[in-house]
């Protein structure tokens, strides 16, 4: 595929963006206390996020990743977690570095950047606007803003029904296999990030960068007349 057709770019935030996994842990962990259950270890935690709060709550709860709470107390679990996230949704949370930098270098190019994200559109639209970047996006879609959440594709092809371009002329950037999975559903170029919560070397993605300044470089060049960039 050749970058000179990209025309818009889709980024997962958790893993991506940002590195969230202290203030998960410490909800997760300040719900579990609540209830009357010992912490869990904050890569442990990690491993279980990826498919929204909902699921991370009976995960949390059972410390198992195909785990189901018990009914009455994942609902007093999903409250307890909802309240101590909503208001630590930046404590220790921050931008992975070169993500500002990019955001703006890529707005240069003129592409409309969308975030595509299994966390709760509540949740990630205080996120990205506390830490100052949520102006960068022309589009936030949650785990809960659609019938279906990643690794369906329906988000990018969502993202790209409104921005009026083909999802083959979309980036789905992400540190996930539901990031990757989404993307190749959709037809669209996956990318993944190599500092993120998964190995990305095992997830299967197109191109495998270590910045987001790596994605813009590699766009710039290929927006280029003379150069001849192709992957
Ligand atoms: O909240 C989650 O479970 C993961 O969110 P993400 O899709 O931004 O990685
Ligand atoms: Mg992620």
């Amino acid at each position: 595929m050749n970058l000179k057709h990209i025309k818009a770019i889709a980024f997962d935030l958790d893993g991506t963006l940002v590195d969230s996994i202290a203030d998960l842990a410490a909800s997760a962990n300040a719900m579990r206390q609540a209830l009357g259950l010992p912490p869990l270890d904050a890569e442990r935690i990690k491993s279980h996020v990826g498919d929204g709060v909902a699921s991370l709550v009976h995960r949390a709860l059972t410390d198992d990743k195909d785990g189901q709470a018990d009914e009455a107390l994942w609902a007093q679990g999903f409250t307890l977690f909802i309240q101590h996230y909503r208001a630590n949704l930046t404590t220790h949370t921050r931008m992975y570095p070169g993500v500002a930098e990019s955001l703006n270098l890529l707005r240069s190019l003129e592409l409309p950047l969308v975030v595509i994200t299994n966390k709760s559109h509540r949740l990630a639209a205080p996120l990205l606007a506390e830490l100052g970047i949520d102006s960068a996006f022309s589009m936030i879609l949650g785990g809960d803003s659609l019938p279906e959440k990643k690794p369906s594709a329906l988000p990018l092809l969502h993202a790209a029904a409104v921005l009026n371009v083909k999802p083959q002329e979309m980036i789905m950037v992400g540190d996930s296999e539901n990031d990757i999975l989404c993307a190749n559903k959709a037809g669209a170029l996956a990318v993944a990030v190599r500092y993120g919560y998964r190995d990305a070397a095992t997830l299967g993605a197109d191109l495998v960068v270590d910045s987001l300044v790596d994605l813009f470089a590699l766009l710039k060049k290929s927006a280029d007349p003379h150069a001849n960039v192709r992957m």
